[in-house]
């Protein structure tokens, strides 16, 4: 086993995590306080590795409690996030990248990687699914994780959510996206795209397109209501007024059987059954307002689940192994191994409320050690204090 030390100073986002520690533990295990008329939501936010699911979730909550990486599989197992929002609390079900057993396999993923996304399912209202719109090579299709998933859980309302648009110089490829990941069918009615917008050109250079919606959501509670309890669909998606690309989706009534029978899974590249469509950046946060405001909407009554000061279910040891996670991920130019072990070495406050936190990253392999720490292996590398002889350095 060889180790690599690493040192984290003081952290802002840390600080505020450990100084409530005590009172996250006591806010965790007493029943939660709450309104007069309490509202709850539970969203589980799936996708392919890398769709911006954490980022997504880190917007939704107004403060970054997800790890965030270039990299795959940042996010390793499923962690809860609270939004309140006057008497509503929507608690985000942040998982990690939908993935098949085999490539968990080769990957030696562990297993709640595998699992976390099912298991988030089970217990959410509502699922949002996340599409990655820069990433040519999959953004045509669900991956057979996605639609398994949506096929096994078929009650639970479903939203596709279009992330990176700030990526897609030209917006009209959203729409023909949009037709291609619905099958061409949005809350029981069939798209249509208009021949105008699919090839205009000069939508190109326009700024990003706003949330697919078919009217403001002020608007739409009622009719969001009626949705849910009758399941009978009523509305089609069309998009925002203000878009490059009005009018150009219209809806018409499906008939025949329900799409979301159809069994073929090998066959199918979309859902036919999402009841909205968004089109949004989660990094920088453009029109993420609007789909919480959506979710906000979507609350039925019933008791809050965690108390109102509750951010995360996260315990500070977990908060910081991710933090330190995801920076090894964002700053090491290499793939890291998925077995890297973090023992943390050091864990002392601050007079101001700071911590100094230690971490050892064990690792069953002299190459790991390396990718971790390209310096242990180099001649200059006791000048850099590390040393592969002892198994320990410290970056
Ligand atoms: N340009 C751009 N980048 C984004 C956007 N959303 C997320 N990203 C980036 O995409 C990368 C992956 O984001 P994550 O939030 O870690 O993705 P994830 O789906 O949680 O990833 P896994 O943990 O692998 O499942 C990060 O580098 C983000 O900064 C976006 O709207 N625009």
């Amino acid at each position: 086993m060889f180790g690599v030390m690493l040192s984290v100073g003081t952290y802002p986002c840390l600080n505020l995590c450990f100084a409530l520690a005590e009172e996250q533990d006591h806010l965790l295990q007493h029943q939660p306080d709450q309104p007069e008329n309490p509202k709850v939501l539970k969203v589980a936010i799936i996708g392919a590795p890398n769709a911006g699911k954490s980022t997504l979730s880190n917007q939704l909550l107004g403060r970054k409690v997800f790890p965030v990486s270039k990299k795959v599989h940042t996010t390793r197992c499923k962690a809860q996030g609270v939004v309140i929002h006057e008497d509503t609390q929507l608690i985000i079900l942040d998982t990690p990248g939908l993935t098949s057993p085999l490539k968990a396999k080769r990957h030696k993923l562990n297993e709640s990687m595998l699992k976390d996304p099912w298991e988030s399912m089970k217990h959410a209202d509502i699922v949002l699914v996340l599409v990655d719109v820069s990433d040519h090579w999959t953004r045509n299709c669900l991956s057979q994780e996605v639609l398994k998933c949506l096929f096994q859980f078929p009650q639970i309302p479903s939203v596709l959510v279009l992330n990176k648009v700030d990526l897609v110089k030209k917006k009209f490829i959203l729409l023909e996206l949009i037709t291609e990941l619905t099958e061409g069918v949005v809350n029981g009615k069939k798209l249509k795209v208009g021949s105008d917008m699919k090839h205009d050109s000069h939508s190109s250079a326009k700024t990003p397109p706003q949330i697919a919606q078919a009217s403001p959501p002020e608007n739409r509670a009622h009719e969001t209501h009626r949705l849910q309890e009758t399941d009978k669909v009523q509305e089609g998606c069309s998009l925002d007024s203000s878009s490059d690309m009005e009018s150009s989706l219209v809806t018409e009534e499906v008939q025949g059987p329900k799409p979301c029978e159809y069994r073929d899974l090998k066959n199918m590249k979309g859902w036919p059954c999402f009841r909205e469509i968004f089109m949004l950046a989660a990094l920088s946060g453009e029109e993420v307002d609007t789909l919480k405001r959506y979710l906000l909407m979507q609350a039925k009554p019933g008791p809050w689940e965690f108390h109102s000061g509750v951010l995360t279910n996260q315990s500070p040891q977990e908060i910081c192994d991710n933090i330190i996670r995801e920076k090894i991920l964002e700053y090491l130019p290499l793939e890291v191994p998925y077995s890297v072990h973090q023992v943390t070495e050091v864990w002392e406050e601050g007079p101001s409320g700071e911590l100094l936190i230690m971490q050892n990253l064990v690792v069953p392999r002299k190459s790991h050690m390396e990718i971790l720490c390209p310096y242990c292996t180099s001649p200059s590398a006791k000048t850099r204090r590390c040393s592969a002889s002892t198994g320990k350095s410290l970056l």
